[in-house]
């Protein structure tokens, strides 16, 4: 056949496609060796894998220990005997690992636009999401966060009356004789039902004791189809291979949940224009400030493109409807092991004064300790504990080649940067000389990680709702030290397990028996 095909008329062509194909090999080396030398570029160490074609062994690895519950350990170890950056195999594509903070500078701040995450997210995650703020880069991304923009970052957005309202529900089903409760799934019942308020304009209501059938069967779907896009997300390339039923009837159930809320959110952009009489271009700053904070209000003012309202809100959701819920828990997990700590904060917010009107964004902002006490909780437990982009281009990371692990290394284009935050919290020099401990101490001493500490994300692509995470989890830390004198550990197992989905979360939750403060009975 080859024989048939250097024949003849064709064997002119043939050469011709050979040689272009030869040129372009000779320019990109020729590129690749000029970038190197510029930069002095040197080799990181290499992982030492048994399979250097598809690195299974560093996969079969992950595997064993993530059925283990010790993936977060594992990375942590790995990075302790190869270095703070290395190179590996994952799934068949060229990888570096680096948890060093002047290379995470570089990724997500200074050569910001050389990665992204698009190629890993989007096609695993397009079924059920849609393209959004989660999961795309360049105009598109810039499209999605100059929605969410302008909502989240107005000054008011934390509303702690209408914050206080689901709290007192989530207190009420809080035991008040010694049993032990789990807090984790009570506060992430707290956070869907102040979220979907956020998000969609009207609460879940799911702490009511009577869950409503329509909300319930949202999350359900919602989590299931959540479930499938991890499984999707593991099987990379091969995504296409996943086929569930149950999957997609999930996420028809979840859309028209979401499609209900957009309808009302475009109604909402009708009626607000005809009201004021105004269109698009005339609506201001100050119109928009007069209406109740509403996430998918706010993008509808901005566009009535039903698919684009539906999908990300749908990602908001999915990167905001558990986060904070699972950082309390991670805080109280801590808190009850430690009744110092917890005896200090309460000496802390109770001198603000013992009643919710002493409790203002402004004022929790000044109790030291309750801001040293979450900045140390997602420190050692960050949410999101793995950060993964792809090189868009052919580009280098300032530190970790050559001998000293000093030098820059080259990236190749497509190459996959992997950090564990998790370990990046525990490993930089910084935490010295006690990085395992629970010490909100340290906060207080001076510490500057700068981008050794990344619990938010950093740089360009930083969590839009940051501030709002951070009054809601101090205001609810704060009720709580108003209302309880102690809270004592009732866990089975001590040490904190790992839960690894979209979020990090502690496996076995978090039991407690709560003591209120005599003023509290
Ligand atoms: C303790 C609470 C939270 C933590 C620790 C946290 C952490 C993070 C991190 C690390 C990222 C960056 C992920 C990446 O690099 O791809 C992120 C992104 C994001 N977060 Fe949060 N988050 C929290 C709460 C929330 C809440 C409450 C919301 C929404 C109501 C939210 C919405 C988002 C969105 C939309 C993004 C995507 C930003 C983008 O890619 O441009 N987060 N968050």
């Amino acid at each position: 056949m080859i024989t048939a095909i250097l024949s003849g008329s064709s064997l002119p062509l043939v050469l011709l496609v050979a040689a272009y194909l030869v040129s372009t090999w000779m320019q990109t080396r020729h590129a690749i060796q000029r970038l190197k030398r510029q930069h002095g570029c040197q080799e990181p160490p290499r992982y030492p894998h048994k399979d250097p074609i598809f690195g299974s062994d560093l996969f079969n690895d992950s595997a064993k220990h993530a059925k283990q519950f010790k993936l977060l350990d594992r990375w942590s170890t790995r990075y302790k005997k190869h270095g703070k950056t290395f190179a590996a195999i994952m799934q068949g594509t060229p990888a570096i690992c680096t948890i060093d903070p002047t290379n995470l500078l570089a990724i997500t701040t200074t050569n910001f636009n050389d990665y992204g995450v698009q190629p890993m997210r989007r096609d695993a995650t397009l079924p059920f999401l849609g393209e959004g703020v989660f999961t795309m880069d360049g105009p598109f991304w810039e499209h999605s966060r100059a929605l969410l923009r302008p909502t989240f970052s107005r000054a008011n957005i934390a509303n702690l009356p209408a914050f206080e309202v689901h709290l007192q529900k989530f207190l009420k089903l809080l035991p008040r004789d010694g049993t032990s409760v789990d807090l984790k799934p009570l506060l992430c019942k707290l956070f869907i039902d102040t979220s979907t308020e956020f998000l969609f304009g009207e609460s879940m209501n799911i702490l009511n004791q009577k869950e409503p059938q329509r909300s319930q069967d949202f999350l359900d779907a919602f989590h299931y189809a959540q479930q499938g896009t991890g499984k999707r997300l593991q099987l990379g390339k091969l995504a296409f291979l996943y086929c569930d039923k149950k999957y997609y009837e999930s996420i028809k159930v979840a859309h028209a949940f979401a499609d209900y809320y957009v309808d009302k959110a475009i109604e909402y952009r009708r009626s607000h224009l005809a009201d004021k009489g105004v269109n698009l271009e005339t609506f201001s700053d100050e119109d928009a400030s007069k209406h109740k904070v509403v996430l998918l209000h706010d993008m509808a003012m901005e566009t009535d493109n039903r698919e684009d309202l539906r999908n990300q809100i749908l990602h908001v959701f999915l990167a905001g409807h558990e986060s904070s819920a699972i950082t309390i828990g991670n805080a109280i997990f801590q808190l009850c092991r430690n009744p110092d700590k917890w005896e200090r904060l309460r000496t802390e917010v109770l001198a603000l004064g013992n009643g919710t009107e002493h409790l203002t964004a402004e004022k929790l902002k000044g109790v030291k300790y309750l801001s040293s006490v979450i900045k140390e909780t997602v420190r050692l437990y960050p949410v999101a504990s793995m950060s993964t982009r792809k090189a868009y281009k052919d580009t280098v990371l300032p530190t970790g080649g050559g001998a000293l692990g000093t030098s820059p290394v080259f990236v190749r284009k497509g190459t996959i940067i992997s950090s564990s935050v998790y370990a990046l919290h525990r490993i930089s020099a910084c935490w010295k000389p006690d990085p395992e401990a629970f010490r909100p101490e340290r906060w207080e001493e001076g510490v500057k990680p700068g981008p050794s500490y990344m619990p938010f994300g950093w740089g360009v692509r930083t969590c839009p709702a940051r501030y709002l995470a951070e009054i809601e989890i101090g205001y609810t830390l704060a009720r709580m030290a108003q209302l309880y004198e102690r809270i004592e550990c009732r866990d089975e197992v001590s040490e904190w397990v790992e839960e690894l989905r979209v979020s990090t979360s502690s496996r076995n939750g978090t039991k407690v028996a709560l003591v209120p403060a005599p003023a509290a009975i």
